[in-house]
């Protein structure tokens, strides 16, 4: 198996401090921090429309259509700029290039030479060696996501930003992307959107749940062992059930701003 770990040299911790955002004078976070720290992996937990998406927006730099001002820094003062990676739920492949292709988008949107000895390497990484000159149509939800991976890992980023990125595979489909994910990313500084608690708690070093208006981040613990841990593990079920309460209780935001007209 080729080695694709080598590429992401010195993850940084990455922290976001004094952040403040507000959609039309209503503040979605207010003196908000979060810290990711250097080569682990962070998931972000919370109840639709808590802010989570948002939170990853600001630290891929990307527009959130709100008034926002906060401090964005890495713990080894270079900027974040070309350092990071983002994979979304939708796999946004070209439907008119070849897999091949659409794993060496990056470098060819910037204009740069492709690499393709590497994507070829990725595309074994992940499994497809054989479907490299298939165009993204002929392929498979989870073929697709795999690639949507080795794209991300193509562009050697050190900082992974990732939205529910298996949320639309089938659950078998999913344990796997999660077993090639821990794999392929391990040791890059990692923060995850999901909305499935046993996702998190697979694959997580860090476990972030977003809650209320302004919206706050609490810390909770994660089972022990290594990620991906089994699914069916005594700790991890009881960490679910935990989890699932603790969500249930949180008020959606929608509610607490319908409560507050
Ligand atoms: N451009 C915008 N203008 C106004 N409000 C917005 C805008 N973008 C997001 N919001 C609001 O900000 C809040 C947070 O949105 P965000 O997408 O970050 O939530 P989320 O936690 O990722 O939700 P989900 O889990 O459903 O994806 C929501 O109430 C949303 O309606």
């Amino acid at each position: 198996m080729p080695s694709t770990r080598a590429v992401a040299v010195d993850p940084p911790t990455v922290r976001l401090d004094d952040v403040h955002l507000a959609y039309d004078d209503s503040p979605l976070f207010e003196q908000l921090e979060l810290t990711l720290p250097a080569g682990s992996w962070t998931c972000l937990l919370g109840r639709s429309g808590c802010g989570k998406s948002t939170l990853l927006r600001l630290i891929a730099g990307l527009a959130t259509g709100g008034e926002s001002r906060f401090t964005l820094s890495t713990d080894d003062q270079s900027p974040l700029r070309h350092r990071i990676a983002w994979m979304a739920q939708q796999d946004l492949l070209l439907p008119w290039s070849r897999v091949i292709d659409n794993v060496t988008l990056g470098s060819r949107l910037r204009g740069q030479t492709t690499d393709r000895e590497r994507a070829h390497e990725l595309l074994a990484a992940v499994g497809l060696t054989h479907a490299a000159q298939r165009r993204p149509e002929a392929l498979s939800g989870g073929q697709r996501s795999r690639i949507a991976l080795a794209r991300t890992l193509y562009e050697g980023a050190s900082v992974v930003l990732m939205d529910e990125p298996f949320a639309s595979l089938d659950a078998i489909t999913r344990l796997e992307l999660h077993e090639l994910a821990a794999r392929l990313l391990a040791g890059r500084t990692v923060i995850m959107v999901t909305h499935d608690p046993a996702e998190a708690l697979r694959l997580a070093d860090r476990l972030l749940v977003m809650h209320g208006l302004p919206a706050t981040l609490s810390l909770h613990e994660a089972p022990s062992g290594t990620p991906p841990r089994d699914i069916h593990d005594a700790e991890l079920i009881t960490h679910q059930r935990q989890l699932l309460d603790l969500l249930n209780e949180q008020t959606a935001p929608t509610d607490i701003a319908v409560g507050q007209q």
